[in-house]
């Protein structure tokens, strides 16, 4: 059967804030710069950051050269919603972030898309949320971001389910962090793994810890490895 070509614009999302969605973005930007194409991220609301300091974007174009750019930046170290409450902020509509990635995908063959926390992490003063954004973005698929350890398995299943009844795209999944030496996987991370590759949308792979440290050249001749389920489908050299 033939493979379905991927969307031009990726969604990353996760089971939760923290689980590694910013290093997964850059893994899949830098992916995707390997396989010949062009790539700009995008962040709707970066939370927890003042005006000189580095958000998450700014990241991703450490680590990959990408082009990146933010919907609005709040101080809070909190969801979109109350930090933009606490300085009497208005975020953005929705329509203004689908004109954003409009604009990028003018100028690149594929558009990442980090969100804020979870999925149905509120991004908008009416209430709309990441999942909202991907659902009206046109040709969008997700990649879940997700923990290695225990209680990976509930939140993945409750972010896939949440997904699917919306009708979104499922690319696939990724381990945000993946244990290596000195500290080997544990037995649960490991059944985890083996657990999570044997889903429908399947396992594009793992980031290994440490994985942002590395610096941008490392990072960015490693990535394809790291991702085989996304490599493979690019066709990456
Ligand atoms: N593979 C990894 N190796 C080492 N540290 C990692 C790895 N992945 C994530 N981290 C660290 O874990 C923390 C959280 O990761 P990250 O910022 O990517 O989370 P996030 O899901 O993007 O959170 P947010 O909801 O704030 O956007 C960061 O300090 C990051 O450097
Ligand atoms: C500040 C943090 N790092 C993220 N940018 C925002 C996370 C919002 C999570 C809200 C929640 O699920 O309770
Ligand atoms: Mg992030």
């Amino acid at each position: 059967m033939p493979e379905v070509p991927l969307p031009r614009v990726v969604v990353v999302t996760g089971t939760d804030t923290d689980v590694g969605k910013t290093v997964v973005s850059a893994a899949v930007t830098a992916t995707l710069l390997a396989s010949g194409r062009s790539v700009a991220a995008y962040k709707p609301t970066q939370t927890g950051v003042g005006p000189a300091d580095e958000g998450d974007m700014a990241l991703v174009t450490a680590l990959t050269g990408a082009r990146t750019a933010e919907g609005v930046r709040l101080l809070a170290p909190m969801a979109p919603r109350p930090a933009a409450a606490l300085e009497g902020a208005r975020l953005p509509t929705l329509a203004h972030h689908r004109r954003a990635v409009a604009a990028l995908l003018d100028a690149h063959d594929v558009v990442v898309v980090e969100g804020a926390g979870g999925l149905l992490v509120e991004l908008t003063d009416e209430g709309e949320t990441l999942a909202d954004l991907a659902g009206a973005l046109p040709d969008c698929g997700v990649v879940l971001v997700v923990r290695s350890g225990l209680g990976t398995l509930n939140h993945t299943m409750l972010t896939r389910e949440a997904l699917s009844r919306r009708g979104i795209r499922q690319l696939g999944i990724v381990i945000g962090s993946w244990p290596g030496p000195p500290r080997l996987p544990d037995v649960i991370e490991s059944s985890n793994r083996e657990h999570l590759a044997t889903l429908p949308e399947g396992l594009l792979g793992a980031v290994p810890r440490g994985a942002p440290g590395l610096g941008a050249e490392v990072f960015r001749t490693s990535a394809a490895a790291w991702l085989p389920g996304l490599a493979q489908r690019l066709g990456t050299p």
